[in-house]
């Protein structure tokens, strides 16, 4: 006998959790992201990979609502979000890891956590759990961690609030190459237990690949690749090309693979 998942079942697991359409962001009159689509499902990692100035940041401050969106929509679970309303948009499970961290630095690890708990059911020891080397900091103020503490503790603090979509802009920021290889695997992980989608903008771009399900590649405000992860890691000159504005070449040179060492 054959069972079969009822029609409905499928397509429930099937919808995507964050979907953006269309998506343009900027500073007043000047447009910075020209076009951002994207329909995501729980559980999964989307890197945002890209040269220095090509709007990842404006990117994620918009899909958060701190930067109002000049054209496009985004959605959580099938519900639109209103545009430029980061209150709203937490409330609905978007929540913002920001590259500078924003901990309260004069509160303790411990105060954080609380602060962020708002109605959520996570507690605090939960966090903990997940995180055991921030229980052992938990009477130290922010400002005191190190700088690999205070990240795990931003992300830590965004879970309290059971995020449905979870960007996080530049974790390894001002951090040595090997505290980011013992972070990044964190953030697979996250996706992986809670079912957050996870947009995670990224310099450590090997790193990045290694975690993420999907890389995207911003150039100029363009979405200049779109690719499975595991693809584009094997695919540097491609992904340099890339970074160069090479378009072209970009994508003329997918086929090519990265050296076995790399
Ligand atoms: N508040 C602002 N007002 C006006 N323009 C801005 C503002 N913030 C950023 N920009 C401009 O938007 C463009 C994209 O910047 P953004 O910080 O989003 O890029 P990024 O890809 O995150 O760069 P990086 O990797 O260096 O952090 C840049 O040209 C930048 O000068």
């Amino acid at each position: 006998m054959t069972i079969t998942q009822p029609l409905d079942a499928q397509a429930v697991s099937a919808s995507p959790v964050f979907v953006c359409d269309g998506v343009q962001a900027g500073y007043g009159k000047v447009n910075v992201v020209h076009r951002f689509d994207l329909e995501a499902a729980a559980g999964s990692v989307i890197a945002v990979l890209g040269p220095n100035g090509s709007g990842k940041t404006t990117l994620l401050t918009t899909l958060a609502g701190l930067l109002p969106a000049q054209a496009g929509t985004v959605t959580i679970d099938g519900q639109p979000l209103k545009n430029g309303r980061p209150g709203i948009a937490a409330r609905r499970g978007l929540v913002l890891v920001p590259d500078d961290r924003a901990l309260f630095t004069g509160l303790t690890v411990d105060e954080n956590l609380k602060a962020a708990r708002g109605k959520h059911a996570t507690t605090v020891d939960q966090a903990f759990d997940r995180f055991p080397a921030l229980a052992k900091r938990r009477k130290i103020n922010a400002g005191d961690l190190s700088g690999g503490e205070q990240q795990m503790l931003a992300v830590a603090r965004a879970l309290m609030q059971e995020p449905r979509v979870l960007l996080i802009d530049e974790m390894s920021m001002g951090l040595a190459p090997v505290i980011v290889e013992e972070l990044m695997p964190m953030v697979r992980k996250i996706a992986d237990e809670t079912g957050a989608v996870v947009v995670l903008v990224e310099q450590h771009v090997q790193l990045a690949l290694e975690v993420a399900d999907r890389a995207m590649v911003l150039v100029h405000g363009e979405i200049v690749l779109d690719r499975p992860a595991d693809e584009l890691a094997k695919q540097t000159a491609v992904l340099e090309a890339a970074y160069l504005g090479d378009v072209e070449s970009a994508t003329a040179g997918s086929e090519e693979k990265a050296p076995a060492s790399e």
